[in-house]
């Protein structure tokens, strides 16, 4: 696939700072061959997350100037509610500052101590909630999400039976709730089909059960059913959109994704008493409903955000260009998680470096060999992001050993999607030489954001 032709031009530039190899190399050592711990200014492309990452438009700032500073229901605050009620569908809207503010909310509202909840696959902080609420995550996603070379088109799908035997194994009313991502993060960024979404809310509704979405990334997956769901080619993308949220009785959003802005997040709800349940519990730390904690110009950005996110036009540019940069890593042989996803590219670490034993973090030290390499900050997605079993303190060892090169919205150009291609290449090309890491400084909570290792 060539990148498709971007629907919008530069307005204002950044300067990147290109670094000397002995530079990376000294401050990955100081960073502890953690690419979370390396200085900004050190990195010349950074695909380490898409979160709050995205370019704004001209649009969005010019809303965000205009915006007044009001407290309480301000004119930004109606404006945000009614977009997000008109986008999602959904009557009732609670801003939070991220995404994670909103899966501690409806965690803690939803979840009682010993209840389960259904996920396809985790992620870190929504897991974090989940169980800092006294809930058991359980992982009903199809088994082909394991499977880095497995070429199912939907990969984020849930799979029905394991699902319905949860349900008769542990009774309905120990179900909290249902949780289903769409664009499964660390599956690879995989969508969900719509089939699959009304096959587990038709399961959901059978038994009683709240179907959540973690929907951050729902407008992407909207963009997978258009482009790979039998019947759905002719759909407009918002149409699909709303079809797709229909099915949820209540979503959490970081908006720092889809919605392209560097902060903000929400909670959606269709059952007013469970808003009202929210809203007291957020009011202590998220602050006034009318904000969560938010400035009113972060509300302005996420309303437009909210009309920009579902462009088919965008939308294409942006996944084609994941896509783009899947093509030339496949091309070269570089193992990669298979179809790629609508936010990154995913490195099978332990197929590109199959003689490391998984405890000595290869998708760590390639993250660290690729930044070496080109100055290309990537994120370890594998043995250290998935953390230790509460239960044996063990390491999880999860199947997915992976380096997520995650394209951040509406800022990189096709060029730094080719110097990022050379630069894996390049350690492609030695990866014999490469040794494993030992972990020197390990935190008790999501180590991955700030553990320390050193070269074996
Ligand atoms: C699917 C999903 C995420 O991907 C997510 C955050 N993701 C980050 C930070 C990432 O780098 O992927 C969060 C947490 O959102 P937050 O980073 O607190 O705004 C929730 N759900």
């Amino acid at each position: 696939p060539e990148v498709q032709p971007e629907p919008y031009r530069i307005k204002a530039i950044e300067p990147l700072v290109l670094t000397t190899r002995a530079q990376r190399e000294a401050a990955l050592r100081e960073a502890g061959w953690n690419t979370f711990l390396l200085r900004s200014q050190d990195v010349y492309i950074d695909f380490l997350t898409d979160s709050g990452t995205s370019a704004m438009s001209s649009v969005q700032w010019a809303e965000m100037m205009r915006a007044a500073e009001t407290l309480s229901y301000s004119a930004a605050y109606h404006r945000f509610v009614e977009t997000i009620q008109e986008v999602y569908g959904f009557p009732y809207v609670l801003p939070t500052h991220q995404g994670r503010a909103a899966e501690h909310v409806l965690s803690q509202v939803l979840i009682r101590p010993g209840q389960y909840v259904a996920n396809n696959m985790y992620f870190t902080t929504t897991r974090e909630h989940q169980e800092r609420a006294g809930g058991i995550f359980v992982d009903v996603i199809i088994d082909e999400a394991h499977d880095p070379a497995a070429h199912h088109p939907f990969k984020g799908n849930m799979d029905p039976e394991k699902l319905r035997d949860l349900i008769r194994r542990v009774g309905p009313e120990q179900v909290a709730y249902v949780c289903l991502e769409l664009n499964v993060n660390m599956a690879g960024g995989q969508p969900v089909s719509l089939e699959n979404v009304r096959t587990v809310a038709q399961l959901c509704r059978e038994f009683g059960i709240p179907l959540i979405f973690d929907a951050t990334r729902a407008a992407e997956n909207a963009y997978f059913i258009k482009a790979r769901e039998p019947g759905m080619q002719d759909r407009a993308i918002p149409d699909i959109f709303r079809e797709l949220m229909s099915y949820a009785d209540g979503i959490t959003v970081s908006a720092k994704k889809d919605l392209l802005v560097n902060i903000g997040g929400f909670l959606a709800v269709r059952d007013a008493a469970l808003y009202r349940r929210m809203e007291q519990f957020a009011l202590r730390f998220e602050g006034h409903p009318a904000d969560g904690g938010l400035a009113r110009r972060d509300l302005v950005a996420m309303a437009q955000g909210a009309r920009e996110m579902l462009d088919v036009n965008y939308l294409r540019s942006r996944i084609e260009q994941v896509a783009y940069l899947a093509a030339a890593l496949r091309k070269a042989g570089v193992p990669i998680v298979e179809p790629p996803g609508g936010h990154a590219v995913f490195i099978d670490a332990r197929r590109f470096l199959p003689h490391l034993p998984q405890d000595q973090f290869p998708a760590q030290r390639l993250a660290g060999e690729i930044y070496l390499a080109a100055g290309v900050r990537a994120m370890e997605r594998g043995i250290v992001s998935a953390g230790r079993d509460p239960e044996t303190g063990q390491h999880k060892y999860p199947r997915l050993e992976l380096v997520r090169l995650t394209i951040p919205r509406r800022v990189y150009t096709q060029r730094h999607l080719d110097v990022a291609a050379e630069g894996i290449l390049d350690v492609f090309a030695r990866r014999e030489q490469i040794g494993g890491l030992r972990m020197v400084f390990e935190p008790p909570v999501l180590r991955f954001f700030t553990a320390r290792f050193e070269p074996m």
